[in-house]
């Protein structure tokens, strides 16, 4: 049976991690136009908070992805659900993530939205599971290093549950 075992961040770790990303974020998109791009569903919960500590004028989208899991092809590329609603041509964007796990769904959706021009293009992710990386991808904010568990909580699922937790918990078959 799956269950929550531990608890690997606490809310309260969440949260100054969060207000230390934004601050980084904030000084270094000073005088300039911020696209803050959330990838669905993981990432809404980290995304809303994430915003809410960069005091600058962004502006904010939403796209929804789904990478084809099997291994055979595993090289391609993303399925796009819910595309941006704005041009990103010309602009500052900020991609954020929930976790980099594989990297194949940020490098699928890097050479996506890089092909439609925009000034710069970062990611931003709460979690990176650099262990299970099996596609290099340059990240530009990283909220915590973490070890090869499978974690729910903070906007994270197992079977589209626990999403609504506050926390970060490790999940085993006990
Ligand atoms: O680095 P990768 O191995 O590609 O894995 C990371 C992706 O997996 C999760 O999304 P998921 O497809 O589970 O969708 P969800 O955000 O809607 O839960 C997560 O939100 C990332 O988008
Ligand atoms: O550890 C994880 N938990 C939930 N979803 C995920 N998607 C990639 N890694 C994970």
């Amino acid at each position: 049976m799956f269950k929550i075992t531990k608890t690997m961040l606490t809310e309260e770790e969440i949260k100054a991690r969060v207000a230390e990303l934004g601050k980084q974020i904030e000084k270094d998109f000073e005088g300039q136009d911020l696209l803050v791009v959330g990838i669905l569903k993981g990432a809404s919960v980290f995304v809303a908070d994430l915003i809410r500590n960069i005091n600058l004028d962004v502006n904010m989208d939403f796209m929804s992805v789904s990478s084809y899991g099997n291994a055979m092809e595993s090289s391609g590329s993303v399925k796009i659900l819910k595309d941006l609603d704005v041009d990103i041509k010309g602009k500052n964007v900020l991609i954020v993530e929930d976790i980099i796990d594989s990297g194949l769904t940020l490098s699928n959706l890097t050479k996506e939205l890089s092909a439609r021009g925009p000034k710069s293009l970062k990611i931003c992710t709460l979690l990176d599971k650099p262990e299970r990386r099996k596609a290099d991808i340059p990240v530009d904010y990283v909220g915590f290093v973490i070890e090869d568990k499978f974690i729910v909580g903070y906007g994270i699922d197992y079977a589209e549950k626990y999403r609504n937790l506050p926390y970060i918990g490790i999940v085993e078959d006990v």
